[in-house]
């Protein structure tokens, strides 16, 4: 079963007058990771489609999207999957691909239908697209890895960058996860927007009773967003996007819009926020 939810985009102006509610229905994504289902959300910024497939042992297919208008999701679309648990089967193209945990698979425009299966939960990204770049699994010992932040300052961190043009070719998808040394707990602290992407974090490995306190709006009217576990947040391109933990975890962040530069941001100085 695909069950798809759309998020509409509203600009700054509109997001400063919500209250906790309003910014939750708007940029907050809960109930992913349904086991047995997929679970997808289209979002108006840049068309970012974001979700889950949990096959639980099952196998589940992911084809039409009445939202994306084509017979099938990746007709004009390209796709990042990523899988936060145990190593599972992806097969598209008439290729099976086993994903172990925290390596994703990028799917090319024009791939057809998507087979999950096993035990993995996947996590997926998909993107417009307009030209066909090969399909390809990229593992952690070939992403990207900056390293950032410091222990004094609590966001003391890797970014392990897998969808990167130094890396493999995409349309649009930027796409990658940050890992934290023990006792950090800030990401993405001094913040940034790039108003050319907008982007989407998905909080896991989360310990139960753990939450993040997820940062967003223009730097001027900054409002926060509490995540548990699993839970996912759109940032739309004028917002910022940071937070702190009240214990350990990890994020996968996404963009997709006008360029796939990570280093393209517009950083916030601390005096500017609000
Ligand atoms: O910890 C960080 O800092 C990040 O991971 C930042 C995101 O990757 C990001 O916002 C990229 O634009
Ligand atoms: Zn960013």
């Amino acid at each position: 079963m695909t069950q798809t939810e759309t998020r509409y985009a509203i600009d700054p102006a509109s997001a400063r007058s919500l209250d906790t509610q309003g910014l939750r229905d708007h940029f907050h994504v809960g109930g992913l990771f349904a086991p047995g289902e997929i679970r997808l959300v289209y979002s108006h910024y840049d068309r970012l489609i974001l979700g889950s497939a949990v096959p639980a042992g099952g196998a589940l297919v992911l084809d039409h999207v009445a939202e994306a208008g084509t017979p099938s999701i990746l007709a004009r679309r390209e796709m990042g999957v990523l899988n936060i648990g145990p190593a599972g089967e992806v097969t598209v193209g008439g290729e099976t691909h086993r994903i172990g945990t925290g390596e994703i698979l990028y799917i090319g425009m024009g791939s057809g239908p998507v087979t999950f299966a096993g035990e993995g939960r996947y996590y997926i990204l998909s993107a417009p697209a307009h030209r066909i770049c090969p399909t390809r699994l990229v593992t952690a010992d070939i992403a990207r890895r900056v390293e950032m932040g410091a222990k004094a300052t609590a966001n003391e961190r890797v970014i392990m960058q897998f969808l990167h043009p130094e890396v493999v070719e995409t349309c649009q998808l930027v796409m990658g996860y940050t890992r934290f040394q023990e006792g950090s707990v800030w990401n993405t602290m001094p913040a940034h927007t790039h108003d050319r992407r907008m982007e989407a974090y998905l909080y896991f490995d989360l310990a139960e009773g753990s939450r993040v306190f997820h940062l967003m709006g223009e730097p001027t009217e900054t409002r926060h967003i509490v995540m548990g576990n699993e839970e996912a947040v759109i940032s739309p391109p004028w917002s910022i996007h940071a937070g702190a933990g009240t214990g350990a975890y990890t994020f996968c962040w996404a963009m997709a819009g006008d360029n796939v530069d990570f280093t393209d941001m517009d950083m916030v100085a601390m005096e500017t926020l609000r």
